[in-house]
C-alpha cells in the first residue's frame, strides 16, 4: 500500500499524493526545475539549500545515483517532488536507487501530485513556501488529512523563515581552508566557497590550477596572504545581499587578481561594485536556458539555478556580456578595466549542456595574461598599494 502525503502551500493550496524518500515532514521555498535529467546533481547542489524542488519532467530516478555525480557531500534540497519516482535504477553507473538515496540522507519527497498545476501556479504567482507531510506522522499510512491538520501545515509553511534576509553561507561553506587535489601545480587559485559545486573545482583542476578552497568569510588580507594568481567566487544559496562581509572582501580584491564569479559569485561581484540585485518571480532552474553572448553573437544553451538576478541597469564598472533570451535578464558581465568577469549561469553544467565550458579556459587565459609577462606576483605590489 502506498503511504499518503500532502504538499500544502502557504496560500492554502493542497496537493494530495504519496510519500517518497525519507518519512517525515519538511518546510521550504517551493521552486521548480525543468531539467529532464540531473536529479542527483540538483539534490546535492548547495545552492538549493532551503528549497523544495519540483521537477517538471514527470519521471525521475530511472538511472539511479552514484558517488561520482555528487556535487557536494550530501543533498541540500529540503524536499523533492516529482510526478513519479522510478523504483528501479537501470544504468551500469548506478549504485543506489533514488529512493534509497533520499532515505539514506533524510530527503522527504512526494509523488503522484499534479506537478503541472503546481508549476503553473508558481509561474503565475511566484515562488511560495510549502510543507510536505507524510501520513504516518499522523498515525497511519492511509490517514486522510483533516482540515485542521492541513491548516496547521499551511501555518507552518507561512511561519518558516524566508530564504530572503538571512545569510546562509555559514551553513554551506567549508569551515576551514583546504587544498583541492590536483595533479599539476600550476597557477594558484583561491576559491571563495559560498556552497561550491564539485564540478566547478573539477573543471579548474582539469586546467592544471592549484586550488585552495577557503571559507566564504575569509577576509581579503588572508586571501592575499595565500599569494594567489587568481580568484574564483563560487555559487551558493540564499539572498546575495546578505553576506555583506563578502561584498567588502570582493570590493577590496577587485583588480588585484583575475577573478571569475559564478552565479552567487556573479551577484556578489555586482553588489561589491555598487550594483543591485532583485528577487525574481520564480527564477531560472533548468538545463536549457538560451543565453546570448554579446561579444560573439553566439547562443549558448545553459544550465541554470538562481532565484535572484543582477539588475542590468544598475551595473557599476561592469558591462553586460551575456543576456537571457527568454526574459532579457543579465547573464554575464565583465569589468571595464580589470580581468574580472562573471556569469549568472553554470558553465560547469552538472547537470546540463557543455556550451559554456570555454569560460574556464578564458579564466586560465586571463590568469596567464595577467601574470605571464613578468612572472612576478604583480598582485602583491598592487595589494601593497591597496594597503591590505
Ligand atoms: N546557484 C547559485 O549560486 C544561486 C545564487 C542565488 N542564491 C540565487 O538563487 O540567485
Amino acid at each position: 500500500m502506498k503511504e499518503r502525503a500532502v504538499l500544502v502551500l502557504e496560500d492554502g493550496t493542497v496537493y494530495r499524493g504519496y510519500a517518497f524518500g525519507a518519512r517525515g515532514k519538511t518546510v521550504g521555498e517551493v521552486v521548480f526545475n525543468t531539467a529532464q535529467t540531473g536529479y542527483q546533481e540538483i539534490m546535492t547542489d548547495p545552492s538549493y539549500h532551503g528549497q523544495i524542488v519540483v521537477m517538471t519532467y514527470p519521471h525521475q530516478g530511472n538511472y539511479g545515483v552514484n558517488v561520482y555525480d555528487m556535487q557536494s557531500n550530501r543533498p541540500w534540497v529540503r524536499g523533492f517532488v516529482a510526478k513519479e519516482f522510478s523504483r528501479v535504477a537501470s544504468n551500469p553507473r548506478a549504485q543506489q536507487t533514488i529512493g534509497e538515496f533520499m532515505e539514506f540522507y533524510g530527503v522527504v519527497g512526494i509523488e503522484g501530485i499534479d506537478t503541472r498545476a503546481l508549476v503553473r501556479k508558481i509561474r503565475e504567482g511566484g515562488v511560495l513556501k510549502g510543507t510536505i507531510a507524510h501520513a504516518s506522522l499522523f498515525g497511519a499510512p492511509d490517514h486522510a488529512f483533516t482540515e485542521e491538520e492541513l491548516e496547521a501545515l499551511r501555518r507552518e509553511a507561512q511561519a518558516w523563515t524566508d530564504i530572503d534576509g538571512r545569510d546562509m553561507t555559514p551553513e554551506v561553506s567549508t569551515p576551514l581552508p583546504y587544498a583541492w587535489p590536483t595533479l599539476k601545480s600550476g597557477r594558484r587559485i583561491v576559491v571563495m566557497d559560498f556552497g561550491i559545486k564539485h564540478a566547478i573545482v573539477e573543471n579548474l583542476a582539469a586546467l592544471g590550477f592549484e586550488l585552495i578552497v577557503v571559507p566564504g568569510k575569509t577576509p581579503a588580507h588572508q586571501i592575499m596572504a595565500l599569494e594567489p594568481h587568481g580568484l574564483l567566487i563560487s555559487n551558493g544559496p540564499g539572498d546575495p545581499t546578505m553576506p555583506r562581509y563578502a561584498h567588502e572582501t570582493i570590493w577590496k580584491l577587485m583588480g588585484l587578481l583575475p577573478t571569475f564569479g559564478i552565479c552567487l559569485g556573479h551577484q556578489l561581484l555586482a553588489l561589491a561594485a555598487g550594483g543591485r540585485t532583485f528577487k525574481m518571480k520564480f527564477g531560472h532552474r533548468g538545463a536549457n536556458h538560451p543565453v546570448k553572448n554579446l561579444q560573439t553573437g553566439k547562443i549558448e544553451i545553459t544550465s541554470q539555478n538562481h532565484g535572484y538576478a543582477v539588475d542590468i541597469d544598475s551595473l557599476k564598472d561592469f558591462r553586460p556580456t551575456h543576456v537571457n533570451l527568454n526574459d532579457g535578464t543579465l547573464e554575464g558581465m565583465a569589468h571595464a578595466r580589470y580581468p574580472v568577469f562573471s556569469v549568472q549561469y553554470h558553465p560547469e553544467a552538472a547537470p546540463g549542456p557543455h556550451d559554456a565550458l570555454y569560460l574556464f579556459r578564458r579564466f586560465l587565459e586571463e590568469v596567464e595574461a595577467f601574470h605571464g609577462a613578468t612572472g612576478l606576483p604583480v598582485e602583491k605590489q598592487r595589494a601593497d598599494q591597496h594597503g591590505i
